[in-house]
C-alpha cells in the first residue's frame, strides 16, 4: 500500500529533495509531472511525499506557498531574523527601517539583532540601544548579544516555522549563524563550509532544525527594493502609525498634512519617535521617484 505523508522540503541536492516528515527526513525524487507543469520544489515548500512498496519516495505535491524571498529562494517564510550592526557598517534607524518596512510588505514577522556591540565605546552603544528600545516598545523583539539570543531563539522559533537570516552585507549573517549552528550541537555542514563567498555565485540553502521548526542555514539577502510598494499604503507598514491611525480624523490619512492626525499629535508629545517619523518621508519621496537612494545601491 502506498502510503502519503506531508512535510517541508529542507534541502535540494543533485536532483533530489530531502523532505522533514514526522519520521524523519526522507530523501525524495519528483514527480515528472512538475516539470511538465514548470513547477519546482523549493527549500520551504510544505509538500505531500508518497512512499511505495519498495520504499522509494516520490514528491508528488507542492501546497500553496505563502510567499518566497531571499537568494537563494526560501519559500513560506515567517519570520526574519533580521541582523543589524553596530559599526561597519554604522548602524542607522533609516537602514533598518528599510528591513523593517520591506519585510512587513511581504507580511513576515521580524526580530532584531544587534551585532558587533563589542566594537563600540560605551556611550555610543548606549544611545544605539536607547533606539532600539524604541523598537521593542513599539512590538519587535530585540537581542543586544548573541548569548542571549542563542538562547532564546530555539524557543521562539514555533511549530513548523521558517526561520531565516537577513541583513546587510558584511553585518554579520554568516557569523552568527555558524554560532547558533554550535550553539545547537548542529556541524557546519560541507555545503556551508566550502560556500564560495564571490558576489555573484549561486549559493544552496538548508534548512536546519530548530526549536519547533526551522532556520535557513544561508545568509538572506542584504539589497531591498522598497519601490514596488504603494505609496498610500507606505504608513501601514509602521507599527506604530499603524495602530494609532485609527484615531486620525480622516480615513487612509497619510499622517501629512492631513487636520486632526493621531500620528503627528503622538509624535509632538514625544510618543512617536521623530526619526521613524524622517525614515517614512524619507521612504515616499523614494517611492514617488521610483528609485532606492544613491548611498544604498
Ligand atoms: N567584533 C565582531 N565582529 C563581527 C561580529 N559579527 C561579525 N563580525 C565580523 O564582521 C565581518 C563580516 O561578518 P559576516 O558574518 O561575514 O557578515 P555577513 O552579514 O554574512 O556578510 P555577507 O556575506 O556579505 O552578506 C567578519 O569579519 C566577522 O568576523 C561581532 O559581533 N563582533
Ligand atoms: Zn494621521
Amino acid at each position: 500500500m502506498a502510503e502519503i505523508v506531508q512535510g517541508t522540503v529542507v534541502s535540494l541536492i543533485a536532483g533530489y529533495y530531502d523532505v522533514q516528515t514526522p519520521a524523519g527526513v526522507v530523501r525524495t525524487r519528483a514527480r515528472g509531472v512538475f516539470r511538465k507543469n514548470r513547477e519546482k520544489p523549493q527549500v520551504g515548500d510544505s509538500v505531500q511525499v508518497k512512499l511505495d512498496e519498495q520504499g522509494l519516495a516520490y514528491l508528488v505535491k507542492i501546497l500553496p506557498r505563502k510567499n518566497r524571498i531571499g537568494r537563494p529562494a526560501v519559500a513560506n517564510v515567517d519570520h526574519v531574523l533580521l541582523v543589524i550592526s553596530a559599526v561597519e557598517p554604522d548602524f542607522s534607524t533609516a537602514l533598518l527601517d528599510r528591513f523593517l518596512v520591506f519585510f512587513a510588505w511581504q507580511g513576515v514577522e521580524v526580530a532584531i539583532y544587534l551585532s558587533k556591540s563589542d566594537l563600540l565605546e560605551k556611550e555610543k552603544l548606549a544611545e544605539i540601544e536607547s533606539q532600539l528600545a524604541y523598537y521593542q516598545k513599539i512590538g519587535y523583539r530585540v537581542y543586544l548579544d548573541r548569548e542571549s539570543l542563542a538562547a532564546e531563539l530555539p524557543k521562539q522559533i514555533g511549530e513548523s516555522e521558517i526561520w531565516t537570516l537577513a541583513g546587510q552585507s558584511g553585518a554579520g549573517k554568516s557569523t552568527l549563524l555558524n554560532f547558533i549552528k554550535e550553539d545547537a550541537g548542529q556541524a557546519t555542514g560541507a555545503i556551508s563550509t566550502s560556500l564560495n563567498r564571490g558576489k555573484h555565485t549561486t549559493r544552496t540553502v538548508t534548512l536546519f532544525k530548530l526549536g519547533e521548526g526551522f532556520l535557513a542555514d544561508t545568509p538572506g539577502f542584504s539589497a531591498i527594493d522598497l519601490t514596488p510598494i504603494k505609496l498610500n499604503e507606505l504608513c501601514t507598514y509602521f507599527k506604530e502609525f499603524k495602530a494609532l491611525s485609527t484615531g486620525c480624523k480622516f480615513r487612509g490619512c497619510q499622517h501629512l498634512h492631513e487636520p486632526k492626525c493621531a500620528v503627528k499629535d503622538q509624535m509632538a508629545l514625544g510618543e512617536i519617535a521623530t526619526f521613524r517619523y524622517d525614515d517614512y518621508l524619507a521612504m515616499r519621496t523614494e517611492i514617488e521617484e521610483g528609485r532606492m537612494p544613491e548611498y544604498l545601491k
